[in-house]
C-alpha cells in the first residue's frame, strides 16, 4: 500500500545524510496521505544505507502499525501530532543538524537576519518552551508534538509560512507540502542557522531585517522554490 508515498519518504530519508543533516541513525522523515489518513515513516534505528521502500512503516493516526515488519521511528507520536494539528502539511523531517541543533540547545529563536531566511520563512524560527517534568516523564514524543503546536498557536504563527521549529534542548523539526519539501526546509534551516550563528558572533547586537524587506522577499519567493523529484534531480515548481 501507498507505494508512491513510501518511495517519496525513502528519498526524503536518503537525502538527510546526503545533505549532511544527520549522523548514524539520528533523525527521520515521514509523509502523510490525506485520503487514507495514514503516515509512512522511517523504521526506528535502521542505518540510512540499509533503508528501502519495503522497510518503511505505515501507521494510522492512532499510531497503530498498518503495514511494516519493523518498529516505526521513536518520534512517530511527534510526527502524528503535527499532522493532526497542522492542516495542509504532508511531509515532516526531524534532524540533529549541528547549527540548527545548537539554536535548539540554546533555547533561542532564529531572527530574520537576512533575505536568505526571508525567502523561505515568513518570520523568526521559534523555539519551544522547556517541557515540564510531567511532560518529559509522560508520553515524551507526543508532548513534543504538543509543545510545538502550542508554540505556533501561542505566537499565532502559520506553520505553512514558518515550516520549522527548534525543540528546546533537543533539535529541529521542519515540514512542508511533501516529504521533499520538508527536506528542503531542513536544508534551508541548517544554512540559515549557520549564517545566524556567524552573524551574531560578528555583531551581537544584530536584530534582523525590516518587515518591509521580509515581506518583499517572502511574498516573491514563497512556494516557488526548487525541490528534487525522482532520482534526486533538481526540479522547480
Ligand atoms: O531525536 C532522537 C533521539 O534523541 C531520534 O530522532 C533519533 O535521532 C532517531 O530515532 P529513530 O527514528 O531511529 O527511532
Amino acid at each position: 500500500m501507498l507505494e508512491q508515498l513510501k518511495q517519496e519518504v525513502l528519498e526524503a530519508n536518503l537525502a538527510l545524510p546526503r545533505y549532511d543533516l544527520v549522523t548514524f541513525t539520528w533523525g527521520n522523515a515521514s509523509g502523510f496521505d490525506e485520503e487514507s489518513k495514514l503516515m509512512v515513516i522511517k523504521p526506528s534505528g535502521v542505518s540510512y544505507d540499509e533503508l528501502t521502500a519495503e522497510k518503511m512503516v505505515v501507521v494510522d493516526l492512532n499510531g497503530h502499525t498498518i503495514e511494516g515488519e519493523l518498529r516505526p521511528s521513536s518520534d512517530t507520536p511527534t510526527h502524528l501530532e503535527l499532522y493532526r494539528r497542522f492542516t495542509g502539511i504532508a511531509g515532516i523531517v526531524h534532524t540533529h543538524s549541528p547549527w540548527a541543533t545548537s539554536w535548539s540547545q540554546a533555547g533561542l529563536e532564529l531572527p530574520v537576519f537576512g533575505t536568505t531566511h526571508a525567502d523561505y520563512f515568513n518570520g523568526a524560527v521559534p523555539c519551544t518552551r522547556p517541557m515540564t517534568t510531567a511532560e518529559i516523564s509522560g508520553d515524551y514524543e507526543l508532548e513534543t508534538g504538543n509543545v510545538i503546536a502550542e508554540t505556533f498557536e501561542t505566537k499565532q504563527l502559520s506553520p505553512l509560512e514558518v515550516p520549522a521549529v527548534f525543540v528546546h534542548g533537543h533539535a529541529p523539526f521542519t515540514w512542508g507540502a511533501s516529504p521533499a519539501d520538508a527536506v528542503y526546509h531542513a536544508v534551508v534551516l541548517e544554512e540559515t542557522a549557520k549564517m545566524g550563528s556567524r552573524t551574531r558572533a560578528l555583531q551581537p547586537s544584530a536584530s534582523g531585517i525590516s518587515s518591509a524587506l521580509l515581506d518583499k522577499h517572502f511574498s516573491r519567493k514563497h512556494g516557488s522554490h526548487a525541490y528534487y523529484g525522482q532520482a534526486g534531480k533538481e526540479e522547480s515548481r
